[in-house]
């Protein structure tokens, strides 16, 4: 070994044993605020998100801001669970993007409840079977997730966190098949973000819709003239082999997910609310419903409609504002326009996504 390796080596084993003494003085105080917090949520995603924003204000690399927070949320999802171990339900089976989100905002899952239906994640948290629910919410090309914005018309859970995910799919077909494919498995949002490429590719082979692509790909693993859509950690837990990967046509594809809780979050100073709205059906009514949100000088990022299903078009409205329900602008602006709506519902107020 030359002597400069075995320098640098060595000045990392020092370091090491720094770290290794630090992250656990760390862990003993998150310990011992677990010990305050009584029966309260152990789970704080506006302190997580203050921890991580201070941290990358003040990361000067060479590590990107992605590695940084990465290993901060696993430093931090380990402090946790000294204090209790969280239970997070999302849509399975393993492999699915889903799963990746839920991994990447609680630095990795120490008890995961993989469900068969965006339906039944939430009933886990509605019920206490788990504390914490992902759901998909919008796909940058495939827009909202219509059965995610459906049930949070009814639930009583709220929004306590957003994360956003960069979604890269690949085609992957099992190892040894090598004749005609026949059929091309996947969730019926991951084939509408790889439409052109399947036309130019692979066009009028029959595509069938699944539940997930975590399921597409074990479909095609048990299927030598079927490939599925889905992401690289499907292939590697089903063993395929990858014909192509970034098949997307945007590859620019992003996936919004919501985690959701049975209790509130606390502002964090850089906060999103979600609302659901609905108005009277007469010229102008929602010009009118928002304009508190102008006077007030709160921003809005989001507005989307869905049909109520109370009436043929009647509408139910989904907005996104900047702030938080308790900062004193936001909070005025929600008052008035709770007088106009004929519905008002806060869906939540969280932190907004940490990269
Ligand atoms: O500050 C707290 O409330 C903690 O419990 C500590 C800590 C952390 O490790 O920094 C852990 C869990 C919470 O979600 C937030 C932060």
């Amino acid at each position: 070994m030359s002597d400069i390796l075995k320098q640098c080596r060595d000045q990392i084993d020092a370091i090491d044993e720094q770290l290794l003494s630090l992250v656990n003085a760390r862990a003993a105080l998150a310990r011992e605020i677990g010990e305050l917090k009584g029966e309260g949520p152990i789970y704080r995603p506006e302190r997580e998100a203050q921890v991580l924003r201070r941290l990358l204000e003040q990361n000067k690399g060479p590590l990107s801001e992605e590695a940084v927070t990465a290993i901060f949320r696993s430093v931090m999802s380990n402090c946790r669970a000294l204090e209790r171990e969280l239970s997070v339900a999302y849509l399975g089976p393993q492999g699915t993007f889903s799963e990746e989100a839920a991994n990447k905002q609680f630095g990795g899952l120490s008890a995961p409840k993989p469900c068969i239906s965006i339906d039944e994640v939430f009933r886990m948290v509605e019920s206490g079977n788990a504390d914490y629910a992902v759901v998909p919410v919008e796909n940058s090309t495939e827009g909202a997730v219509g059965r995610t914005l459906d049930l949070l018309t009814t639930t009583s859970l709220h929004i306590c966190g957003e994360i956003t995910l960069p979604i890269h799919h690949c085609l992957l077909r099992q190892k040894d098949a090598t004749g005609e494919i026949r059929r091309i498995y996947s969730h019926a949002q991951s084939l509408g973000q790889c439409h052109e490429w399947l036309n130019l590719n692979l066009g009028g082979i029959e595509r069938v819709s699944t539940g997930s692509n975590a399921q597409a790909a074990e479909l095609a693993a048990r299927d030598p003239f079927a490939v599925a859509i889905a992401g690289k950690r499907a292939a590697e837990i089903f063993d395929l082999s990858i014909l192509a990967e970034n098949i997307e046509d945007d590859p620019r594809n992003v996936t919004r997910f919501l985690v959701l809780a049975q209790h509130d979050v606390a502002p964090s100073g850089q906060d999103k609310t979600s609302l659901l709205l609905a108005t009277k059906n007469v010229p102008g009514a929602v010009f009118n419903l928002l304009a508190p949100l102008a006077e007030h000088g709160v921003d809005m990022t989001e507005f989307g409609s869905r049909p109520s299903k109370l009436g043929i078009w009647e509408y139910v409205f989904f907005v996104d504002i900047k702030g938080h329900h308790q900062d004193p602008h936001v909070a005025k602006a929600l008052h008035e326009l709770e007088q106009r709506a004929s519905l008002l519902k806060i869906l939540g107020s969280y932190p907004v996504a940490v990269i």
